[in-house]
């Protein structure tokens, strides 16, 4: 049965350089609108749920733009707000084999969602309107005000009965120095609202802080995992295991963790064409899964799937259908459908 789930987070202008060239090369720039809540709203929407985004644009041109470009992504916009003077972007340059891609942000502290006032939203209202609401690490690491807003918007549909799903998504760069010791309360505080969460041993160990007495990371997750869904009591977690090879290839193994079993995906592997929003695409094929009641193991395929299909398509969003994902499970590679 189709669910209605709200995504809290900012709506960045993406600007990519074309081809492979360096911002310092090329005098051209294409944009499109995204952001994890962006993302998810947008991939929930195509499995047939009602994906709406709580955010903020300012309210003039790029604003509209942004708001038309939601839409055309089939996000319900019905609680983005205006206010603000800015829009938060980042820059992308595409790598080429052992020149890793760059993100470089602009603008995202002073950005319309970043600089919204206490009370701007009404998040007794929109947990009242919802079954589930998707939070990110991205939007914690923003500023004080937004983090007690985020808060405040997970408790409100905790409160309500919602599932609270919290993606870990740790960005080194937006916590600056010691910048693990800064995240861990409220990465903590999330944990202790969350149902669902996105994370691995990463997270785990670096973020949370916690020993390990294992060196493989496959071993690390099975020790650590468990740990951290007793002590916050989650329902689930899930994540990935990415490695990259030289060839511009890159193989990906989704995990569930739920009533204390792992479920694992096959080992994908596959070339990159655009790898940012690919986390995005499997957290939405996990939650999808669990808000439909499938199989662990039929969830856990079904998100790696959609997670290796977001790695083919230009931009942040995931643009799979359900359909697509399903005839991707079998991992045949097909010729030209016509
Ligand atoms: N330096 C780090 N310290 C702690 N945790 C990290 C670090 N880098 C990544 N992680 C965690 O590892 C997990 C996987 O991160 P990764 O950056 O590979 O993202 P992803 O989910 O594959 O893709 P996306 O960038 O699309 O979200 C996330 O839960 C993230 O929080
Ligand atoms: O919000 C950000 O920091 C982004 O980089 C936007 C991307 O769509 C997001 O990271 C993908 O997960």
């Amino acid at each position: 049965m189709p669910k209605r789930i709200a995504a809290f987070g900012e709506v960045m202008m993406r600007l990519t350089v074309p081809g492979h060239d360096l911002l310092a090369q090329s005098s051209m720039l294409s944009y499109s609108f995204s952001g994890t809540g962006v993302n998810v709203a947008s991939a929930l929407s195509r499995y047939g749920h009602d994906g709406r985004l709580v955010s903020r644009l300012p309210d003039n041109p790029l604003g509209d733009a942004a708001e038309a470009y939601l839409r055309k992504l089939g996000v319900n916009t019905n609680r983005v707000l205006r206010g603000g003077a800015y829009i938060g972007m980042y820059f992308f340059e595409n790598g080429f084999g052992l020149r890793p891609g760059r993100v470089t942000y602009s603008n995202r502290q002073e950005s319309s969602f970043n600089t919204a006032p206490a009370g701007t939203y009404d998040f007794e209202g929109i947990a009242g309107e919802v079954d589930a609401a998707h939070f990110c690490g991205i939007t914690l690491a923003m500023n004080d005000t937004v983090r007690e807003a985020m808060k405040a918007f997970a408790r409100a549909v905790k409160e309500r009965g919602g599932k609270v799903i919290f993606d870990c998504n740790y960005r080194p760069g937006l916590w600056g120095d010691e910048g693990y010791a800064k995240a861990k309360p409220h990465y903590e505080d999330m944990l202790r609202l969350a149902d669902i969460v996105f994370m691995n041993e990463k997270d785990a160990i670096h973020v949370l802080g916690l020993p390990t007495s294992r060196t493989s990371r496959e071993e690390q997750l099975e020790e650590l995992i468990p740990v951290v869904a007793e002590r916050y009591g989650l329902q689930a977690a899930a994540g990935t295991h990415r490695s990259i090879q030289s060839d511009n290839r890159h193989s990906l193994k989704g995990y569930l963790f739920k009533e204390g079993a792992f479920v694992y995906s096959d080992l994908l592997s596959f070339p990159v064409y655009d790898r940012i929003g690919a986390g995005d695409a499997f957290a939405s094929g996990i939650i999808h899964g669990e808000l439909e009641g499938l199989e662990p193991q039929r969830t856990v395929a079904f998100a790696a799937a959609a997670g290796m299909l977001a790695h083919t398509v230009a931009g942040d969003t995931p643009m799979a259908s359900e359909r697509d994902i399903v005839r991707a499970m079998d991992q045949a590679v097909r010729d030209v459908e016509r």
